[in-house]
């Protein structure tokens, strides 16, 4: 039997809806979600995502600005942006969009915004509570797969969970995500030795390695969950995953496409996390 469509757009939009009775209620107590995104560059991507989290934030009532730099602003400079958004009351969340050009140190941008601001849950702070199990901001891709896995009712516990990728955005988190649901994770990357191996033993596979159709039907077990974290452009502008949809369709359980998968749903945590942040902070008297 073909595999279920696990559709990202539509759940996105399912729950964005219900978000905006909650953002209606802290608007009531007098509180404004707010989220301030900064763009360094001109990367037409990147543009797009920015705008998508706009248009979202918009959608769901979340208050958002957009912090535009140019791509020759000095790493100090932007430091200093961030600085002040972190002593400003009326903002929740902070997000700068990555990836950023090479002069900046991402690193330490990410650990410049305040843990209590990391809309994108990329600070240590958040990733050291994720890991611990503690209360955190998740970030966004990992927290939109784990939503999508129990929306679809897909049980996790006890199940062989393949991690392909190891990015601190995707890989490494989703995995741990996985393993606090009780799955047995593994995870590969471009070093691993018989890679077919283990995406043909994952009864759950996330393919986040950024290489186009490069898992087909054949390498995946009977009635897998195949989620597809790739964006990958192809030169005549249209999107593909790392799964090659059709082959792997035939064969699993469950499957997300691209696009109209995993991605909508990153945004929709986003404005999650953007509440969470104006609960949080509310309480902490900002
Ligand atoms: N600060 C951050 N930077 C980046 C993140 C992030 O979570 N935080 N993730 C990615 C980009 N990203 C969000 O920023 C993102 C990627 C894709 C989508 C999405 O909805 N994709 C659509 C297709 C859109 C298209 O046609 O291009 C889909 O898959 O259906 C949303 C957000 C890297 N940077």
């Amino acid at each position: 039997m073909p595999a279920k469509t696990i559709n990202g757009k539509e759940l996105g939009q399912k729950l964005r809806e219900a978000m905006t009775g909650e953002v209606t209620q802290l608007r009531e107590e007098g509180i404004v979600p707010h989220l301030t995104v900064i763009i360094v560059g001109d990367n037409p991507a990147s543009k797009s995502y920015v705008n998508g989290k706009k248009k979202a934030s918009a959608q769901t009532g979340i208050s958002s600005d957009v912090i535009e730099m140019p791509a020759s602003v000095s790493q100090e400079e932007l430091l200093k942006k961030i600085e002040e958004l972190n002593n400003e009351k009326a903002v929740h969340g902070i997000l700068v969009q990555l990836p950023l050009p090479d002069h900046i140190n991402e690193q330490l941008v990410i650990e410049s915004i305040s843990p209590y601001k990391d809309v994108d849950g990329f600070h240590p702070v958040n990733i050291g509570k994720m890991m611990t199990g503690d209360d955190a901001f998740l970030p966004c891709t990992p927290y939109g797969i784990i939503t999508m896995l129990h929306s679809y009712n897909i049980p996790i516990a006890g199940k062989h969970a393949v991690v392909l990728g190891r990015s601190n955005i995707v890989g490494k988190p989703v995995g741990q995500l996985l393993l606090k649901e009780n799955a047995t994770v593994t995870y590969c990357h471009s070093k691993t030795e018989n890679l077919f191996e283990y995406t043909r033993s994952a009864d759950i596979l996330i393919a986040a390695i950024g290489k186009p159709n490069m898992i087909s039907g054949e390498h995946i077990k009977d009635g897998a969950v195949i989620i597809d974290v790739g964006i990958n452009r192809k030169e005549d502008g249209s999107l593909t995953g790392d799964v090659d949809f059709s082959s792997a369709a035939e064969k699993a359980a469950y499957i997300t496409p691209v696009p109209k998968g995993v991605g909508p749903m990153t945004i929709t945590m986003l404005l999650q996390n953007t509440i969470k942040a104006a609960k949080g902070l509310s309480h902490l008297g900002g």
